[in-house]
């Protein structure tokens, strides 16, 4: 963090008196991560002001944040949002000790457990015999919105809901698998999923009298936090505190596509960071190419970058004929680059990244890989390897993304677990934005087979290979 001044609008916010709420939207790699570490250093350091709280979604930017900070201050905490809330369910005894949190799976037995209960009490209700995943999707809509009864449920809009036209009349079956659901859980002693836990915090705070732990808290990726989850932090402010968010909605990619404008944040105004400091011209222009697909689902919120200040080469897609010799090329590059540049492999699955590393290390190169136990990774000369999820919020000098096939990306699992397939492809496509805006300079894409349909293959702003051009 040294050595970095903040400019125009990223001076406004550092500026902003510590009061209320804040929102700043950002393109990617426009100082949302740097500001947020650089006013929570700051408002931590101010003597008389309480604590302060970083929170971000998933744990390897909690370690990348704490590996760029050059300071430490005994008044700042930085933690993912899932710490923050079994601590702060735990300080209540509200945490079981063992098994507190029910796991994805754990969760989709139970709702089809509850589903099945109803049927027998109601066979001929043809609401009761739809999908599993329409179910799952459903009740974490209704989780992560914090919909309380069921005539707040019929109230509730359903945003960006493509298959799931339910008609209101048939909301209160949904509604009653939902009680059912947390009726069969609690009846097997485990409390919360990690949808719901953002509720329960927010209900414990409602009832909470005792002093807030902090005076200042500043969210980070906030486009994949949930309402509740907003909601939950906003009321951990204490009085006359503030609460900032940073966030941007291009990268929203953990599938709640929920906005944070539901989230009871009161800001007069929206700053709108639009210098991108990360990513080339050439990288921004291609990316904005992704946001032109037919897959992209367009929102105000979203800010397009007017100025990059780097500068790199055009990213390339390179066309192997088969998989083999497409990982051959890719390690051999990385090696190569990770010799002088942080680079990175960028994989859609853990499976893919545990073959690269195979190869890399047949090669005699020990890549790393990318977990909430790296800390500082993107500023090391070296290979990294990480999935999409976990690239989100870092950068790289060099970044690689392989397998861009139809059979990966959109990941095939996603898919078949998703209530449409337009709904897995609109957040899929996120992925692709996400992984290819992470490069401060080179961006190497590659694919063997047939392209994925998330590619923009008419793009101006990528040079297109086949492999006997780059060997
Ligand atoms: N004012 C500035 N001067 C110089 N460099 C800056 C400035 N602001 C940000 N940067 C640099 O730009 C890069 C991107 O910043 P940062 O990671 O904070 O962006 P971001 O908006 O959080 O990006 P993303 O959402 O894509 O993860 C970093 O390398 C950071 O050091």
């Amino acid at each position: 963090m040294h050595g970095i001044t903040p400019k125009g609008k990223q001076e406004e916010v550092m500026a902003l008196p510590a009061k209320g709420h804040i929102v700043v939207l950002g393109t990617a790699g426009s100082g949302k991560t740097t500001i947020a570490l650089l006013r929570s250093h700051h408002l931590a350091n101010i003597p008389e002001n309480g604590r302060v709280l970083l929170v971000t979604f998933n744990g390897a930017l909690v370690e990348y944040m704490r590996g760029i900070s050059k300071s430490r201050s005994a008044k700042l905490v930085v933690e993912n949002y899932h710490k923050f809330a079994r601590g702060y369910l735990n300080s209540r005894g509200k945490m079981p000790r063992w098994n507190g949190i029910l796991s994805p799976d754990e969760k989709a037995y139970y709702i089809e457990q509850a589903v099945e209960e109803l049927k027998k009490e109601h066979p001929a209700e043809s609401t009761l015999r739809r999908s599993k995943e329409f179910f799952i999707d459903e009740i974490t809509f209704i989780e992560k919105f914090g919909v309380a009864d069921l005539a707040a449920y019929n109230e509730a809009e359903r945003i960006g809901r493509a298959a799931a036209n339910i008609k209101r009349e048939n909301r209160k079956w949904i509604f009653a698998v939902y009680k059912k659901y947390i009726e069969l859980r609690e009846a097997a002693g485990r409390k919360y999923d990690w949808d719901d836990l953002a509720f329960y915090v927010y209900n414990e705070l409602q009832d909470d009298e005792n002093e807030r732990r902090y005076t200042h808290i500043i969210v980070d990726e906030g486009q994949d936090f949930s309402p509740m989850m907003i909601k939950s932090l906003v009321d951990a402010v204490a009085d006359g505190g503030s609460f900032t968010f940073f966030g941007d909605v291009a990268q929203q990619i953990y599938g709640s596509r929920l906005s944070w404008r539901d989230s009871g944040i009161n800001a007069d105004k929206v700053w709108r960071f639009d210098v991108n400091y990360r990513n080339p011209a050439t990288i921004t222009a291609f990316a904005k190419d992704i946001t032109e697909s037919e897959y992209w689902r367009q929102d105000g919120d979203m800010v397009e970058a007017t100025a990059q200040i780097a500068e790199g080469p055009k990213p390339i897609l390179v066309k192997f004929s088969n998989k083999p010799r497409e990982m051959a090329w890719v390690v051999e590059r990385a090696i190569s680059t990770g010799k002088t540049s942080s680079t990175v492999i960028v994989c859609r699955t853990r499976a893919d990244i545990d073959s690269f590393l195979r190869v890399l290390k047949n090669k005699g190169c020990d890549a790393t890989e990318i977990d909430k136990d790296t800390p500082g990774y993107a500023h090391i000369k070296t290979v990294y390897l990480t999935t999409f999820h976990a690239a989100k919020g870092l950068e790289f000098d060099n970044v690689f993304v392989p397998f861009l096939t139809d059979d990966k990306l959109p990941d095939p699992d996603t898919v078949a677990n998703a209530v449409s397939e337009e709904d897995a492809y609109i957040d899929e496509i996120k992925l692709l934005y996400v992984a290819t805006t992470r490069s401060k300079y080179g961006l190497y894409m590659t694919y063997s087979g047939t392209l994925s349909p998330l590619f923009p293959e008419d793009s101006d702003s990528c040079d297109f290979h086949d492999e006997e051009e780059v060997e």
